[in-house]
C-alpha cells in the first residue's frame, strides 16, 4: 500500500478509519463489493475525503492493497485479479484487464505464423511450474521471444520466470530451479491449497504482512519499505536458509545486501538467547548500521542481543582487556618513518604492502615462512636474498613498534585472535564470562576487512550452525584487501543477490560498463563478473559534463546543484563527491548555503542520495596518482591499484537512486565510459 505517497492529512483519516475497521467499532468503514470487478474477492473501503482503501477479502481476512483517490480505486479494483501460484503457493496479482486488451493482438500474430514458442512443453509439465490454467491459453499462442518479452510487464514475476526459462531453451528442471528463486520461504508439509488465501499471504513476505493489532498497523505503516518487506531472495537469506557452514552472499550495488545483513542480525537475535555482533569495516558505517537497525528492532530484549561494532574496535577492546590498559597505536607517518630508518633497497610503500599483504595476510611468523610463502598480488619476484632482506626491515620495525609499545590496527587484529585462541574452546558455556561471547557474527562490506581481521572473527564465533553470516561485494573494494575466505579458514557457503532496488537501469548498465564488467578478485577464489546483475526500474542516463577549466566545473556544479534543490529535492537528498581532500573542500565552500552533503569517494561508501554529483572526474585525479604504485616497481600492484581506484568511482557513481551527474575539465578520467 502506498500510503506514505498520501498528503498527510489523508493519511492520518486513513490510519484512523483503518484502526477502527480492525476493532470493529462504531463509524469503521464498511466493504463495499465492486460492480463489474474481474475478482469477486475484491472490496472496496471510503477510507478518507475522495479516497477509497482497494481490499481482497477472503473469509475473515481482508489483504489491504492500496489507498487511492476515489475514481483510481474503482478503476484499480474492477482491472485487477489475485491468485495462488500452485506450485510455490504465493500470491499473484495481475492486471486481467491489460491482459484482456493485448490478447487480440497476440492472436492476430499467432494466426500468421506456425512458430510456437512452448510446443515442446505439455500441459503437464506446465502445470508443474505452476502456469495458470487461465493463462494456459495465452501461453500456447506466443510465437517467440519477443512477444513474451513484451507481456513481462503484464505477468506476475512467479509466471513469466518459468516461461523465460523454457523460452531460452532450459528444460522443465531448469525452469523450475527459476521458480524457486521466488520462493521466500521454507516450503510447508502440506500441499498448495489454491484458494487458501491467507496461508498465500504468509508465503508472500514481499507482499503481505500481518497486522493483529493497531499498534503493529502503526508501525507498519511509519516504518520504511525497507524495514517491513523483503523481496523473496532477499527474505530467503536473512529469515530462512540455515546452514552448518558460514554463508557469503556477494551481489552488486543496492541489491539490498546491507539490508539482508540487518534483517538476518535481527532474525538471529530473535530466535537465539546467544549475542550477535554485527561488523562492518568502519567506525562511520558501523554507526550508520546501528541506527538503521535501531529502526528494524523492536523489542529493547531482541536488540540488546545485537551488538554492532567495526573490526578495529573489536579488536581493541580484546587486546585492552587482555592486557589491562588501551593498545598505543602507531601513526601512518610513524610508520613511514620507520620503514626508512631501515635502509632498504625498497620504498617505504613496497615494505609496507609485502608486510601487510603478504606477512600478516598469512600471519607468516618466521623468515622460514617467509621464504617459502606464496605472493599473491605482487608482482616483483624477490630472491631468497631479497626476501631474507625485506624480513630484517620487517622485523626491524617491528622491532622498533615493540619496544615504543606500538602496534598497528592490523598487528591489533592479528594479537587478538590469537589471544582469542587461547581462549576459545567451548565459548557457548557460559562459566568464563571474558570469553568472547557471540553466537552468531554478521558481516556487513565484507570486501573490505583483511585476512588478519577475518582471523579476528573467525575466532571470535565458535564452529557451528550460521556462525558467520558474510554480505560483500568484491567490485566495491575502496582498500587492498583481496582475501579468498578459505584461506582464512572460512568455507562458506555462496550465494548471489542479482537485482538492484536501488539503481534505475540506465545508472547500473553505464556502472557496470565504468566497472569495467572488468573482473574484480576477493572474497571468494578466482574473479567474478557482474553477469546477471539487474534493475527494476528504468530512469534517465547518467549526465557527464566536460568543462574548460576548475573553475567552469565548480561554477556548472552549484548550478546543476541549485536546479535540483529548485525542483524541490531535499539538501540532504543529495550527495557531492570527489577524489580529492582539496576538491571536496572546494566544492563544499562552493556549496556552503546549499546544505547538500560533500565528502569523499570513500566516504560515500554505504551512503545513498537521490540525486548524486561526482566531480573532478579527471585525467591525473581519477585514478589518483598518489596512491598508485609505479609500474616499474610493481606492475601487478599498479594493476591491482587500479582496479581499487576505479572500484571507488563505481562505489561514488552507484549511491543514486535516481540521477548521477559526473563532471571533469580537461581530458576525461580513463575510467569513464565513452
Ligand atoms: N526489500 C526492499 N524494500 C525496499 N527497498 C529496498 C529493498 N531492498 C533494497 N531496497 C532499496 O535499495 C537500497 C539499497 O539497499 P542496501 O543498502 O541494503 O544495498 P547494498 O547491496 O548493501 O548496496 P551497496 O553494496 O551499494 O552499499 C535500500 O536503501 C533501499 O532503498
Amino acid at each position: 500500500m502506498e500510503l506514505g505517497a498520501l498528503a498527510s492529512p489523508v493519511r492520518k483519516t486513513v490510519l484512523v478509519a483503518v484502526r477502527r475497521f480492525m476493532q470493529n467499532v462504531a463509524g469503521a468503514p464498511h466493504p463495499e463489493r465492486v460492480v463489474g470487478a474481474r475478482d469477486p474477492r475484491i472490496v472496496t473501503f471510503r477510507l478518507a475525503e475522495g479516497h477509497r482503501g482497494v481490499a481482497v477479502k477472503q473469509r475473515d481476512v481482508y489483504w489491504l492493497l492500496t489507498v487511492l483517490p476515489d475514481a483510481e480505486a474503482w478503476a484499480y479494483a474492477r482491472s485487477h485479479g489475485f491468485s495462488v501460484n500452485t506450485a510455490l503457493g504465493v500470491v499473484e496479482t495481475w492486471d486481467v484487464a491489460a491482459l484482456e486488451r493485448i490478447e487480440p493482438a497476440v492472436r492476430r500474430a499467432a494466426d500468421s505464423s506456425s512458430m510456437r514458442l512452448f510446443s515442446e512443453t505439455c500441459d503437464a509439465d506446465m502445470a508443474t511450474l505452476g502456469i495458470d490454467r487461465g493463462l494456459l491459453r495465452l501461453v500456447r499462442q506466443i510465437t517467440d521471444e519477443l512477444m513474451l518479452e513484451a507481456l513481462e510487464l503484464l505477468l506476475p514475476a512467479t509466471q513469466y520466470a518459468p516461461l523465460a526459462a523454457l523460452a531460452r531453451g532450459e528444460s522443465v528442471a531448469g525452469a523450475w530451479r527459476e521458480l524457486e528463486m521466488c520462493r521466500a520461504t521454507a516450503p510447508g508439509p502440506d500441499p498448495v491449497d489454491p484458494d487458501d488465501l491467507a496461508a498465500a499471504l504468509l508465503r508472500s513476505p514481499d507482499r503481505a504482512v500481518f497486522v493483529a493489532d493497531p499498534h503493529e498497523l502503526d508501525r507498519v505503516v511509519t516504518a520504511p519499505g525497507w524495514c517491513v518487506f523483503l523481496q523473496p531472495a532477499q527474505h530467503r537469506l536473512a529469515r530462512w536458509e540455515s546452514h552448518e557452514r558460514p554463508m557469503l552472499v556477494t551481489g552488486g550495488a543496492g541489491t539490498g545486501k546491507t539490508l539482508v545483513a540487518l534483517h538476518r542480525s535481527a532474525f538471529l537475535a530473535g530466535r537465539t538467547g546467544g549475542r550477535i555482533l554485527l561488523v562492518t569495516f568502519s567506525q562511520r558505517l558501523s554507526v550508520e548500521l546501528g541506527a538503521r537497525l535501531d529502526m528494524l528492532v523492536e523489542d529493547g530484549a531482541v536488540r540488546e542481543r545485537i551488538e554492532v561494532g567495526n573490526v578495529d574496535r573489536l579488536a581493541h577492546r580484546i587486546v585492552a582487556e587482555a592486557e589491562g590498559r588501551a593498545p598505543a597505536l602507531a601513526g601512518a607517518a610513524e610508520l613511514t618513518a620507520l620503514w626508512e630508518e631501515t635502509g632498504s633497497d625498497h620504498s617505504p610503500a613496497f615494505l609496507l604492502r609485502e608486510w601487510e599483504q603478504v606477512v600478516l595476510a598469512q600471519n607468516l611468523r618466521t623468515l622460514e615462512e617467509y621464504l617459502t610463502a606464496p605472493r599473491p598480488g605482487r608482482g616483483v619476484e624477490l630472491s631468497a636474498a631479497e626476501r631474507t632482506a625485506v624480513w630484517r626491515a620487517v622485523e626491524h620495525v617491528t622491532g622498533r613498534l615493540r619496544e615504543r609499545g606500538k602496534r598497528t590496527l592490523l598487528q591489533l587484529a592479528a594479537d587478538a585472535s590469537q589471544l582469542l585462541a587461547l581462549t576459545t574452546g567451548d565459548l557457548l558455556e557460559e562459566r568464563e564470562p571474558r570469553r568472547e561471547p557471540y553466537r552468531h557474527i554478521v558481516v556487513d562490506e565484507a570486501q573490505d576487512i583483511h585476512p588478519a581481521q577475518w582471523r579476528l572473527l573467525r575466532a571470535a564465533v565458535p564452529h557451528g550452525r550460521d556462525d558467520l553470516f558474510i554480505v560483500g561485494d568484491p567490485h566495491q573494494r575502496i582498500f587492498d584487501t583481496r582475501v579468498a575466505l578459505g584461506s582464512v579458514g572460512i568455507n562458506a557457503i555462496r550465494r548471489r543477490l542479482q537485482v538492484s532496488y536501488r539503481l534505475p537501469q540506465e545508472i547500473l548498465s553505464w556502472g557496470v560498463r565504468l566497472r569495467g564488467g572488468g573482473p574484480a578478485d576477493g572474497l571468494v577464489d578466482g574473479v567474478q563478473e557482474l553477469y546477471g546483475f539487474r534493475s527494476t526500474r528504468h530512469g534517465s542516463r547518467p549526465m557527464v559534463r566536460a568543462y574548460d577549466s576548475p573553475e567552469e566545473e565548480l561554477t556548472g556544479l552549484v548550478a546543476q546543484v541549485g536546479q535540483w534543490t529548485q525542483e524541490g529535492v531535499p539538501p540532504w537528498e543529495i550527495g557531492v563527491a570527489a577524489r580529492t581532500a582539496g576538491l571536496v573542500n572546494e566544492a563544499r565552500v562552493a556549496l556552503r548555503d546549499l546544505g547538500v552533503r560533500v565528502t569523499t569517494m570513500h566516504g560515500m561508501k554505504g551512503l545513498e542520495f537521490r540525486r548524486v554529483a561526482v566531480i573532478g572526474v579527471a585525467d591525473g585525479i581519477v585514478p589518483a596518482p598518489a596512491s598508485l604504485t609505479p609500474g616499474e616497481e610493481d606492475p601487478a600492484a599498479r594493476a591491482h591499484d587500479l582496479q581499487r581506484e576505479r572500484g571507488l568511482l563505481y562505489v561514488a557513481c552507484t549511491r543514486a537512486k535516481e540521477l548521477l551527474y559526473v563532471s571533469h575539465s580537461g581530458r576525461a578520467s580513463p575510467f569513464l565510459p565513452t
